[in-house]
């Protein structure tokens, strides 16, 4: 690899998109996919194996987006395949119960601290959306809080200063939410307990739950400063109200038993998603069994779907999980530090203020030399260095999330090579800027 990186041939993708255009809004089915605030043509997939997609013009790029991720064994997994083969021929959705959405939930609740009990949904918005009503109709209060910055799917009441593509766009309160619906989500920064406290101490009994990303992946990667999840527990617990961990992105991605393992706290009830998956769609919350109990059709408070528990996206799922190892996280553990090592190395190099946030295999470069800790932290990033970064990654044949306020995803299946590929792109990225 040189800095001599070619221009991507994109020609199929631009003619896919202008068609796409006239039929989906913005050409796309989730607006993140449109590249808009880097001015790129968005890149069409044809296929993916192991590290790599290839597009419909002929590229093939190192993938760190992993479906935005899902894929923490990588794309086309011969083990996730291969169950799905199985599978598939018996039948795609029976809206019955199958036994395989008992297996699923039993390794879901052996392996995720806060839970005993687990409903299926199909997407992370779903259980976040259905996690939030339990929370309301277990406390009987009607207030949320959540912080600047996070992203917990585009259910109403979560799309208040999020983070995430809203963030990209520039749109974090979006029309369609009604006042009267945006009046009962509380915000407040990231890791500031003391904003918490005072939260609590205007709106106390109102509050039914505090909903927060363990390590915040839609703002960019921001870990939890030590004591912030503690602190959260701790008020509210004394203030009659759920801790309720979205662990949509980091379930499964920064442990074996998500991050309230590798941190300690457990919550009163988790919501998952994508790597549960294995690629295909779906979502979860579960958690404490008197508070799930709730549900319908145990208790009153009603969630149904008619494509729950599907069994394609369970066997998927299913599978993904079981090849996820201590020995598995170690290695992402090990690659994802080579990446960060390597980034840091090549900023000093180049005098490029970059800063470096990473949590196992989530990482983030920051185009700012201050510490990220934070959503208003986050948007002092360089957007125009983040902009032209993206563009030489592109060049150099490494998919990255187009846009500051998303982390990079390592697999199971980078290899070392794919790392060293990675280092080197991301030198002559950050020189050409
Ligand atoms: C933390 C978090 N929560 C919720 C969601 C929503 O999940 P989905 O896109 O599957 O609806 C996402 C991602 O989109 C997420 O990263
Ligand atoms: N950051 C989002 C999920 O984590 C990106 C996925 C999307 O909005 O399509």
């Amino acid at each position: 690899m040189s800095d001599q990186a070619k221009v991507r041939a994109d020609e199929r993708s631009r003619i896919a998109f202008e068609e796409a255009k006239q039929y989906i809004p913005g050409g796309v089915n989730s607006p993140v996919r449109a590249f808009k605030s880097v001015g790129i043509t968005p890149i069409y997939i044809e296929r993916g194996e192991g590290s790599r997609v290839y597009d419909i013009d002929g590229n093939s790029f190192i993938d760190y987006v992993g479906s935005w991720g899902p894929l923490i064994m990588g794309h086309a997994h011969p083990k996730v395949i291969g169950a799905l083969q199985e599978v598939v021929v018996k039948g795609t959705s029976f809206g019955a119960p199958t036994l395989i959405e008992t297996e699923m939930a039993k390794l879901v609740c052996e392996r995720v601290p806060s839970i005993d009990i687990v409903r299926m949904v199909n997407s992370g918005t779903e259980a976040t959306m259905s996690a939030i009503r339990l929370a309301r109709g277990y406390t009987g209060r009607s207030k949320i809080l959540k912080f600047e910055g996070s992203y917990h799917g585009h259910a109403d009441s979560l799309l208040i200063k999020a983070g995430s593509g809203v963030a990209t766009l520039g749109l974090p309160d979006s029309p369609g939410v009604p006042e009267g619906v945006a009046s009962n989500t509380i915000t407040v920064p990231y890791n500031d307990l003391e904003s918490v406290q005072l939260a609590f101490e205007k709106f106390g009994e109102e509050i039914a739950a505090v909903i927060v990303e363990p390590v915040a992946g839609n703002m960019g990667v921001v870990p939890p400063q030590p004591g912030f999840l503690e602190g959260l527990r701790k008020v509210t617990k004394e203030q009659g109200s759920l801790l309720i961990f979205d662990e949509v992105m980091t379930g499964f991605r920064v442990g074996l038993h998500s991050a309230q393992g590798r941190f300690g706290v457990t919550p009163d009830l988790t919501c998952l998603g994508k790597v549960i998956g294995g690629g295909l769609p779906v979502g979860a919350y579960g958690g404490r069994r008197d508070i799930m109990e709730q549900m319908a059709p145990s208790g009153p408070v009603y969630q149904a779907g008619t494509l729950s528990g599907n069994p394609l996206a369970m066997t998927a799922g299913y599978t993904t999980l079981k090849l996820l190892t201590p020995e598995v996280y170690d290695r992402l553990e090990q690659l994802a530090s080579r990446l960060q090592a390597g980034f840091e190395r090549n900023a000093k190099e180049t005098g490029i203020p970059v800063t470096i946030n990473r949590i196992g295999s989530m990482v983030c470069p920051f185009f700012t030399d201050r510490q990220v800790v934070n959503y208003d932290t986050a948007k002092q990033s360089n957007l125009d260095h983040f902009r032209r970064y993206f563009a030489g990654m592109i060049n150099h044949r490494v998919s990255v999330a187009p846009s500051q306020y998303e982390g990079m995803f390592v697999s199971g299946v980078h290899t070392d090579e794919d790392i060293d590929a990675t280092i080197e792109a991301n030198y002559y990225a950050l020189k050409q800027l």
